[in-house]
């Protein structure tokens, strides 16, 4: 069961996963759809209805994947959906997942931890109720940890204090809403492993980048999304678009934010490899899920090399920050647990830029550049509804 199976990762699983042989069914409440529709946005690639994207996997592979629209919030829907679906393995995908999303007003900021909260704790209860062995592979974010000045670990930290010694949970110092609503996350999911008995994975994910996955490029009807607004989009995609539309790269402040960066191709690997090695009854496991790590300032001078390459004019800027974040820091996270499990890794290489930055040039005519900048300010954000307009 792939929750949030019609957004940017869960779609590009959802379909790997089936073909890769398992029976797939998505439970979404297409509310990331709503979300573009109310503020404005678009994805640079036209995206196809939910139903068409099924119904043009079916066509083209003869794999059935089932649908269940609804809000996983609302637990007489999960339970139903459960019932009739009687998932092995529970994706958790369906979440709000932009940060300036949840730092837009105050309703935004309560929206993302309802929903992710709330969604999470139903089916944490869900799998409880009716299947009990199912193993939990749940979107975390490596957001969770913040920048600490040592090294992060893979969730737990062994410390010795005043003589003695014990592994605990790392410390978490997300900034934003929607980071600490994963950190709510992985604090809720520990508990009901130790309590109940539920087999998860958390999968601590870094900034995710690319768009084409070897299933989502066999039709336009299966395009993934692409988000290059200051709300959705993500640093790299953001800066392939910038670069193709001529518009200089938006650094943030000083440009040494640094995390951990992996391809869309590697999402939906991780995830095949977590569900193939489920974690046992009780465990609580914890994954950094990303390849590499890059600064702000080294992801705008590749792009910029890249771009050179392409005849393109490439120029960077740096804008005022509209995050409050540390911009210059220390940052080495370790990633070796899927590895271990097999990970085989698509780094950023040359030859990848060069397709992602000739797919934003294929797109550019559908760029709103009026969606380029941010927006959204950490410091401003107010109790007052933040209306959007033209
Ligand atoms: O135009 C831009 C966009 C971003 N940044 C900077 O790039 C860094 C990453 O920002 P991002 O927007 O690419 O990613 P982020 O807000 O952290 O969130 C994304 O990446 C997270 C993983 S992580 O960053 O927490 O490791 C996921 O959890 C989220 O769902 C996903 O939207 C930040 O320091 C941001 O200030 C810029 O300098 N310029």
């Amino acid at each position: 069961m792939v929750i949030g199976g019609d957004g940017y990762c869960g779609w590009a699983t959802a379909l790997h996963l089936s073909n890769k042989g398992y029976e797939v069914a998505i439970v979404d409440n297409l509310v990331r759809r709503l979300f573009d529709h109310q503020l404005g946005l678009d994805s640079l690639t036209p995206i196809a209805s939910i139903q068409n994207r099924i119904r043009r996997w079916k066509s083209l592979t003869g794999k059935t994947i089932q649908l269940y629209v609804g809000d996983i919030c609302d637990f007489e829907f999960l339970s139903e959906a459960f019932k009739s679906f009687e998932p092995d393995s529970v994706v958790h995908f369906g979440e709000q997942r932009s940060a300036p999303y949840s730092m837009i007003d105050r309703s935004r900021a309560v929206f993302t931890q309802h929903n992710n909260v709330i969604g999470t704790l139903n089916v944490l209860f869900a799998i409880k109720e009716f299947s009990e062995e199912c193993h939990l592979v749940k979107l975390g974010t490596m957001g969770e940890y913040g920048t600490p000045n040592i090294d992060i670990e893979e969730g737990f930290i062994t410390i010795t204090h005043n003589g003695r010694t014990d592994t605990l949970p790392y410390p978490k110092q997300a900034s934003s809403f929607y980071h600490l609503s994963k950190v709510h996350d992985s604090h809720n999911i520990a508990f009901t492993c130790k309590a109940w008995g539920i087999r998860a994975t958390d999968l601590n994910q870094g900034v995710v980048y690319g768009v084409r996955t070897d299933e989502t490029a066999m039709h336009g009807e299966l395009s993934n999304r692409f988000d290059y607004d200051g709300i959705f989009g993500t640093a790299l995609n953001r800066f392939c678009v910038q670069a193709a539309v001529g518009h200089p790269l938006t650094v943030y402040g000083k440009g040494g934010q640094t995390r951990g960066y992996l391809d869309i191709r590697d999402t939906v690997q991780c995830v095949e490899l977590a569900i193939v090695n489920p974690a046992k009854p009780g465990e609580f496991r914890v994954f950094n899920q990303f390849t590499e790590q890059f600064s702000v300032n080294e992801l705008a001078k590749l792009v910029m090399a890249a771009g050179a390459k392409l005849g393109l004019e490439v120029q960077t800027k740096s804008v005022p920050n509209p995050r409050v974040e540390a911009e210059e820091h220390y940052y080495n996270a370790k990633h070796t647990k899927l590895m271990e499990l097999g990970l085989e890794p698509h780094l950023l290489l040359d030859s990848l830029l060069d397709s992602l930055l000739n797919f934003a040039v294929q797109y550019k005519d559908r760029v709103d550049t009026a969606q380029i900048m941010p927006n959204v300010s950490w410091k401003k954000m107010s109790t007052k509804p933040k209306t959007v307009s033209v």
